[in-house]
């Protein structure tokens, strides 16, 4: 709602009042129109501020009431209204002026900011753009470049910024509405027709065709089929050609497509699901709002490969000491550079002072005794890791929570390696450790909730989306990566190339196909895993039985490249080629084609044409149902974890909204009805066999995605 009162004497102070961050539902919509006409009408008031309870304007319009059935008056009149006042209008800005907020704020004659303060129009990452005049009055107001990248990459700008580009008239460090209320009593007689934005032209730009063909070039690139940047695009297009009346209906034109599109609902369920997360929860019924967390104070990182550079990093940069042990003098040395090459790059990138100081390096383990908490970041090795767990236990002081970065071993299994196993928890970062957002907490069987509630605290702190699964081999995301991968190389052997295969996957807006990923991260990790499972060794790629592995299809194509020093990147060839080792740019090879032409020649399988459509069935329905096995094992709580998981930890591209949102929109009919059809074209591919969870929300009528938890758990009950 909005509060209307009179304040020195004729300004007239309209407050927005919607916890937490005032945002624009209907009924605070309805109090601002109210509230505006009450002070237009009232001979006493001569001016009025606007601003917002709580330090926050507010963060625009109504995010929940997207999905429903709008009620209450419009954005669009509301703030025309405001616009075409016969008396002054200031908006006093503290906190936050988001979306519908700042175009709220536009809509006013002034803008007083508090230093503090943040605005911006992030409407293009739900999908949508500003459609309340913001794509029009924004250019008017400060030129179309600088419009053009705030509403396309939908970034936010300090008050100093926002100052500078000219979006607020002045910048205050006192009481912001105590500053609004002066201003507005200094304009009371000024002449208001300069001061509505909409009746100006935009600042003519020199070049507008060029500079429009570089935007538009620029969104089509980094957007990866997102069709919201787009938009903004062309609506900027509109202020800067069309008058304003035109252009405001080819904003609301461009802004209906978008609305009803799938993209902006993902994006929006994405709004969501990254905050669902948080609200964690464990089979136990123990949960994020029950669960205290530990302080910690210092924190201690084991191992000093690429990951363990990156965890100190991360645990450094938000403020933690940090002990960085890493047994071999000169890998240590080594260590120690990189590691503070980072922190001066990260400090130099924020502005801000390197925290240098923040780590001690050493090469004795008992440098962790005193610490809070222990990251083990050895190498992948399950003998490796139990005997650095039994040696920590030793060591450390009572009380220390002891994490492993494995990223797909038993935490259980080290758990049993030490006299507290309600101590240990999985924390599995991604590479680089200290730019990726994910964090995957692992609770065992005996985790404790403190443990997993300072784990997921201390992920927060860190910047991550901290998401918490239950321990199977891969946790959820490698598990699922699984199939996916597997998928991918039988394609292979039916007649696709690693091409192919990767621009399906990157037309559908994967930042990179499953090949030039497994280039990029090196054939020799999975390989590694694979002997120690026993599906691989040299000779056993050989013959017929090569490709049956454990009573099931096998391909042994990826083993054949390592047992060849094809790694990827590292050795500048895997299932691409590279200009030299460590080279970036792939290059299709001849090779390598006439490899897989020769392989399929010798196992009697001939190459048929494979389309996109297979390809992306093929790879992410095997994906998919997989996670709805993850969810009926209670592996993940819910299918927001499993999505957060693969947007900021495995490049899904976040306008699909994850795999299992992604099976929503296609229908999960349509999903079960393809896993049949591959199932039985190949039934010795266990992965295509459609799980129980899937056929009883099929048979459930396909519930939306947040219902899905009641079947959930009534899967789960009878299993
Ligand atoms: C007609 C269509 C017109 C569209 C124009 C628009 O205005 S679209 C909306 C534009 N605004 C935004 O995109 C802002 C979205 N919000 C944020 O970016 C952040 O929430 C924040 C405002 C920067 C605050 O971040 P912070 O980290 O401090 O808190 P949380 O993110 O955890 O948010 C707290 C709770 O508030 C809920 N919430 C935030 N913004 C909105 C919103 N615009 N509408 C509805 N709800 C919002 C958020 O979901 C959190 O709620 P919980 O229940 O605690 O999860």
């Amino acid at each position: 709602m909005a509060q209307f009162t009179r304040v020195s004497g004729s300004v007239g102070l309209i407050s927005l009042k919607n916890p937490p961050v005032n945002a624009l539902s209907a009924v605070v919509r309805q109090g601002i129109v109210d509230t505006v006409q009450r002070a237009l009408s009232d001979p006493k008031v001569k001016s009025v501020v606007i601003c917002g309870q709580n330090g926050i304007f507010c963060g625009g319009a109504d995010i929940k009431e997207f999905g429903t059935a709008m009620s209450g008056p419009p954005l669009v009149p509301m703030i025309h209204a405001i616009e075409a006042a016969e008396k002054p209008v200031v908006a006093a800005i503290e906190g936050l002026a988001l979306g519908g907020g700042l175009e709220l704020a536009l809509g006013c004659h002034y803008r007083i900011a508090h230093s503090k303060a943040r605005l911006g129009l992030p409407e293009v990452s739900l999908g949508l753009l500003p459609a309340a005049g913001g794509t029009q009055r924004l250019p008017r107001l400060i030129g179309v470049p600088a419009a053009l990248d705030l509403i396309t990459t939908g970034r936010h700008v300090t008050a100093a910024e926002a100052l500078k580009l000219g979006i607020v008239d002045q910048v205050t460090d006192h009481n912001t509405v105590d500053a609004a209320v002066k201003f507005a009593l200094s304009v009371r007689e000024h002449s208001l027709n300069a001061r509505r934005i909409s009746n100006n032209l935009c600042p003519p730009p020199s070049d507008l065709d060029a500079l429009f063909e570089g935007a538009m070039q620029k969104v089509r690139q980094t957007a990866r089929g997102a069709v919201a940047p787009v938009a903004c695009v062309q609506a900027v297009r509109a202020a800067a050609t069309m008058p304003y009346t035109q252009g405001m209906e080819r904003e609301k034109e461009l802004m209906a497509t978008l609305f009803t599109s799938g993209q902006a609902r993902a994006l929006q369920y994405c709004f969501f699901a990254q905050r669902a997360v948080g609200r964690w929860s464990m089979p136990s019924g123990a949960r994020w709002d029950t669960s205290k967390p530990r302080p910690i104070h210092k924190a201690a990182v084991i191992g000093l490969g690429t990951m363990g550079r990156g965890i100190t990093v991360a645990l450094a940069q938000t403020g933690l000491s940090v002990v960085a042990v890493e047994t071999q003098e000169k890998q240590l040395m080594e260590a120690k550079q990189a590691v503070s090459g980072m922190l001066k790059r990260g400090a130099k990138r924020r502005g801000v002072a390197p925290v240098l100081d923040l780590v001690s390096y050493n090469c004795n383990l008992q440098a962790v005794a005193d610490a809070d908490l222990v990251i083990e970041a050895v190498f992948e090795d399950m003998d490796l890791k139990k005997k650095v767990f039994q040696q920590l236990s030793a060591v450390c002081k009572p009380g220390t929570l002891l994490c492993t970065n494995t990223s797909a071993l038993d935490i259980d299994h080290l758990a049993s390696q030490t006299p507290n196993p309600e101590l240990v928890v999985g924390m599995h970062f991604f590479a680089p450790a200290h730019v990726m957002k994910l964090l995957e907490v692992v609770y065992g069987s005996r985790s404790s909730p403190q443990v997993v509630a300072t784990a997921m605290q201390l992920g927060k702190k860190m910047g991550k989306v901290s998401v918490a699964v239950g321990n199977c081999r891969g946790f959820v995301g490698n598990r699922m990566l699984k199939p996916y991968m597997e998928h991918a190389f039988f394609l292979l052997e039916d007649g696709a190339t690693p091409e192919l295969v990767d621009q399906a996957l990157e037309e559908f807006g994967f930042a990179m196909g499953v090949f030039r990923m497994s280039d990029l991260s090196g054939l020799d990790v999975g390989w590694r895993v694979r002997k120690e499972d026993g599906l691989a060794h040299p000779g056993m790629a050989l013959g017929q039985a090569a490709r049956v592995r454990q009573g099931r299809r096998y391909s042994p194509l990826a083993d054949l490249l390592c047992e060849q020093d094809r790694f990827g990147q590292k050795t500048g060839m895997g299932w691409y080629q590279y200009d030299k080792p460590g080279g970036r740019v792939s290059r299709p090879d001849p090779w390598l084609h006439s490899f897989l032409e020769e392989y399929r020649a010798r196992h009697g399988l001939v190459a048929r044409r494979i389309d996109h459509q297979e390809v992306l069935e093929r790879c992410l329905y095997t994906m998919i149902n997989e996670g709805f096995r993850i969810l009926e094992d209670g592996i993940a709580a819910g299918p927001e974890d499993i999505d957060m998981i693969y947007v900021f930890g495995y490049g899904w591209p976040r306008h699909r909204g994850g795999p299992m949102f992604y099976a929503g929109m296609v229908g999960l009919e349509r999903v079960l009805e393809r896993l049949e059809h591959y199932h039985q074209a190949h039934p010795d591919v266990p992965y295509l066999q459609p799980c129980n969870l899937l056929r009883r929300l099929v048979a459930s009528g396909s519930p939306p995605i947040h219902r899905w938890r009641e079947v959930i758990k009534k899967v789960r009950s009878q299993l």
